[in-house]
């Protein structure tokens, strides 16, 4: 499966270890298609190499192709609640994985009937076991 993985990036970079550990184990038998999401050296000035349009373009040209969107909401990102919003509107699935320790989620996302599977996690063991078990009903 073309995995589509969303997280923040000029949201903030605090949870860079727990994107890396999620894309490496989507990795595992999928392809992330957002694969810089969890580089360590990519800072929350994003991909500034390159143009803010190219950025978007390719990413919504990725959306479009991905089987499915997982995202990880815990810090609070305006790029991945427009990518979340882009996937309602392409009909896309999407699994939401969400540590309440961390944040409250918006309730524009939590509120919005087409995300049925929103998770709460608490470690990155329970994160691998929710996408370990919900990965082969997609
Ligand atoms: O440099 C970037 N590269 C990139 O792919 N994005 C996309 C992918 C992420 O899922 C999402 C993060 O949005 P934000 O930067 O607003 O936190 O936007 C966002 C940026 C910077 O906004």
């Amino acid at each position: 499966m073309k995995i589509y993985f969303a997280a923040s990036i000029r949201g903030g970079r605090d949870d860079v270890d727990v994107y890396r550990q999620l894309i490496d184990h989507l990795n595992l038998n999928n392809q992330v298609l957002t694969e810089h999401i969890g580089d360590y050296s990519l800072s929350v000035a994003g991909q500034n190499q390159l143009d803010d349009d190219y950025i978007c373009n390719r990413d919504m040209s990725w959306l479009a192709e991905c089987d499915l969107v997982v995202a990880e909401t815990s810090n609070p990102s305006l790029g991945v609640g427009y990518e979340l919003a882009s996937a309602e509107r392409l009909h896309k699935p999407v699994i939401i994985l969400h540590n309440a320790k961390r944040s409250q989620l918006s309730a524009m996302i939590a509120g919005t009937q087409y995300f049925d599977h929103i998770f709460n996690y608490s470690n990155i063991a329970e994160a691998f076991q929710i996408l370990d078990r919900e990965l082969p009903s997609i």
